[in-house]
């Protein structure tokens, strides 16, 4: 017995010491597509969702330190005034451009509020997006709700379908006009790997009939592949390219709605800090779809860690893609 015990004790020991040392040892931010280059994206306006937390937050910083003009929506102002505070203190720090200075717009951050939950929010936001800002180059739909328990949004929609899938559908066609305009321009939509286990069970898109949080999380997921897809078909020959990615599993605020036990946490700690990526690696594919030139005129594809990869024969059926489109407009309001 006594033997047992110091055997799992070291066990533990040697386990702690190695993953300690996988962090200290490792180089601390991958930056996998070599973005040293920090006018990349000089004169470019840039639109995250969900910016505030997480991938958006590390996105922002990272497009930032580019020399790009910044656009946070998001759903809280307070929320988003306190990041942007934070991010202007970590450019500033870091001795990235000064908003304001010879520069022009580079470094500049802007917050905007967007609570894509809600249709009118959403319609609100574009509106003064469409009378603000003469440009738009990117546009990310990085903002996500993740296993929620059973809600609702403002306007009925199951809630991980609404955020993740509709209210950025919305978002992205009441956008397009402005992003045209401003071709080449890019959208860049972050999925999950979790999309293999959803589908799109057209007649229950509200979860009314049966809810299972993690199928539809995944659902939402699936349906993020399928509009890029869409999305890109109808979009050939206007110089507006949109691709759609992976991050990885990521350190982030996405877990709220899971409940672990106060006594686990600090072991669930423990693994996410050993084994999870940070945000900034997570953010790395994100920045390379909304600035490498490697991708210029790339669409309709699917990445992770900055590389392409293949999709299952699911996600990329066109036929699905397109009753999704159809039936998206319908629930948006788009087409009556
Ligand atoms: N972390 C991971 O391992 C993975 C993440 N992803 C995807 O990455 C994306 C970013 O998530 P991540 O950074 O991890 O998570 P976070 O929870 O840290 O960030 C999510 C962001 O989305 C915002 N958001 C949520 N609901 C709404 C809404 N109704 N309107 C506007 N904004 C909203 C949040 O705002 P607020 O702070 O106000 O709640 C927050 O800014 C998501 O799409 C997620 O599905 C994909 C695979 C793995
Ligand atoms: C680590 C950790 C947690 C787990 C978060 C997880 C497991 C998130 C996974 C998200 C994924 C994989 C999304 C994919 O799209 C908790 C519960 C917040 C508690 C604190 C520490």
């Amino acid at each position: 017995m006594a033997v047992a015990t110091v055997a799992a004790l070291l066990a533990a020991l040697g386990g702690a010491l190695w993953l300690a040392a996988r962090r200290f040892v490792g180089p601390s931010v991958q930056r996998l597509h070599g973005g040293g280059n920090s006018s990349l994206m000089h004169g470019k306006t840039v639109l995250i969702t969900g910016a505030n937390s997480g991938l958006g937050r590390a996105t922002a910083a990272e497009l930032l330190r580019l020399g790009a003009r910044v656009i946070m929506g998001c759903r809280d102002r307070a929320r988003a005034e306190e990041a942007a505070g934070q991010l202007r203190r970590e450019l500033r720090e870091a001795g990235g451009p000064e908003p304001g200075s010879d520069d022009g717009e580079a470094g500049e951050l802007v917050v905007k509020e967007l609570d894509l939950a809600s249709l009118r929010s959403v319609r609100a936001f574009c509106q003064e997006m469409l009378q603000e800002e003469p440009r738009l180059d990117v546009l990310i739909n990085n903002a996500g709700i993740f296993q929620c328990p059973y809600m609702k949004t403002e306007d009925g929609f199951e809630m991980q379908f609404g955020v993740n899938h509709l209210g950025h559908f919305l978002l992205t066609n009441l956008l397009l006009g402005l992003l045209k305009s401003s071709a080449p321009s890019r959208i860049v939509v972050v999925s999950s790997k979790l999309y293999k286990y959803g589908d799109i069970n057209f007649e229950d898109l509200n979860s009314e009939q049966s809810y299972n949080k993690s199928f539809c999380y995944s659902r939402s997921k699936l349906a993020n592949i399928l509009f890029t897809r869409e999305l890109a078909r109808r979009l050939e020959g206007t110089n507006v390219t949109v691709n759609v990615l992976h991050p990885g599993i990521v350190r982030t605020n996405l877990g709220r709605h899971i409940h672990i036990p106060l006594l686990v946490k600090p072991l669930f700690n423990l693994v996410s800090w050993a084994f999870f990526k940070s945000p900034v690696e997570g953010a790395q594919t994100s920045v390379y779809l909304a600035s490498s030139p490697e991708v210029e005129g790339v669409s309709g594809k699917y990445f992770g860690d900055c590389k392409e990869e293949e999709l299952l024969p699911k996600a990329m059926d066109e036929s699905v893609a397109r009753k999704l489109w159809d039936i998206s407009e319908v629930m948006v309001g788009l087409l009556k």
